[in-house]
């Protein structure tokens, strides 16, 4: 339990991480270190969790087909999204509340991405400050739930400008919050005492933040109007959706189910990516996230249609286990697995595999 006595020393972390192999090995790790309550609010889902279950589900039932005798030579992991280099097609995915994984909370989750040269989305209900984050030297971009309090909504990207963040993303699938039953039955409704919504006003209390059924498509326009930053919309499913969201001038889409925490029972992301791939026909980049736990995973979700992807649960874990030096293990784990599944694919680079290369 890390109850406030968290040892932070460089023998610890690395003692921690002595039996973390792949991604998947820091979850059982994080369980053993965390706060129950705080364990199920990262892990869990809406509802049935059916869609958490799916979206993993989803890359092992698609298998991968490597071609041979290319010789393309050491792959090159390294990408541009929306003018911006990054060392592989891997993103932090937005995740609010790091604070409850580790001390230092998003300060360590941004040295980590910075020293591996790879973007992290910030959560607007982040408990560090977005200048903060950004001093780490991370490449940032902020997600952000519009609030209808536009002058609020404004002054925040205005910040976000101010700090340097590379884009704007915003999450779209949250008209409400999912139903959380196991945040119900841990009565886990705000932060503990000493954390706080940082880029909020007041008390940063999570109650205060709302999350309306009236935001539309004039609120993104709004938007597209107040900031010259790229803008992706986190949380599109429907194709529809997708052809609007490049109609209203967005500059990116992220597929995503929020993870399973939306609304239950919606498929897994990379079981629509297709579909969305074939919709926006290449006129804005997508990106995908849920269930991303392996370097094969980034494969046959970029063969699918997408430019690259995010990781959302692994970096909390990850966190929570060892700090900065954990998500550290984490990425240089994700950058390893994928270098090698682009290399066994007999691909020069991730975005060489194509979609005959993945099949049921
Ligand atoms: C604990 C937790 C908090 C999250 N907070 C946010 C958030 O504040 N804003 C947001 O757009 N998405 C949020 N998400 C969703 C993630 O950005 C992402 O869509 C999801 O975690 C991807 O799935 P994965 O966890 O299977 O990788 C959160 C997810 C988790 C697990
Ligand atoms: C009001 C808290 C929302 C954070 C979030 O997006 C999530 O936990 O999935």
């Amino acid at each position: 339990m890390n109850g406030g006595a968290v040892d932070l020393t460089a023998a610890s972390t690395s003692e921690a991480l002595d039996d973390i192999v792949n991604v998947r090995d820091f979850e059982a790790a994080a369980r053993d270190r965390l706060n129950r309550v705080h364990y199920d609010y990262f892990a869990s889902g809406a509802q049935d969790e059916v869609t958490v279950a799916a979206n993993e589900a989803a890359f092992g039932r698609r298998a991968l087909i490597p071609r041979v005798l290319r010789g393309p030579g050491a792959p090159a992991l390294e990408t541009t999204l929306l003018g911006q280099p990054a060392s592989m097609p891997v993103l932090i995915a937005p995740t609010a509340f790091h604070r409850l994984a580790w001390p230092e909370a998003e300060v360590a989750t941004g040295r980590a991405a910075a020293a591996a040269g790879v973007i992290m989305i910030a959560a607007m209900l982040s408990t560090v400050t977005v200048e903060d984050i950004a001093a780490t030297g991370a490449k940032l971009w902020l997600q952000l739930y519009v609030q209808p309090d536009l002058a609020f909504t404004e002054s925040l990207v205005r910040r976000a400008e101010a700090a340097g963040c590379g884009a704007l993303v915003v999450t779209v699938d949250s008209p409400a919050l999912g139903r959380n039953e196991r945040g119900d039955r841990n009565d886990f409704h705000d932060l503990p005492p000493g954390m706080r919504c940082a880029n909020m006003g007041g008390d940063g209390h999570v109650r205060d933040v709302v999350l309306s059924p009236e935001i539309s498509w004039r609120h993104l326009d709004w938007l597209r109007r107040t900031t010259s930053l790229p803008i992706l919309l986190k949380g599109v499913l429907h194709d529809a959706d997708a052809r609007l969201a490049v109609e209203h001038g967005a500059d990116g889409i992220i597929v995503s189910n929020h993870g399973g925490r939306q609304l239950d029972t919606t498929p897994a992301s990379l079981d629509r990516l297709p579909l969305i791939a074939d919709a926006v026909a290449g006129r804005v980049p997508l990106l995908l996230d849920g269930g991303v736990r392996r370097g094969t995973d980034v494969a046959k979700a970029l063969a699918l249609g997408a430019q690259a992807v995010a990781v959302g649960r692994p970096v909390l874990w990850a966190l929570a286990v060892a700090g900065e030096a954990g998500v550290r293990r984490l990425l240089e784990l994700m950058r390893g697995e994928l270098a090698n599944a682009v290399t066994l694919l007999g691909a020069g680079a991730p975005a060489d595999v194509t979609r005959d290369q993945v099949v049921p």
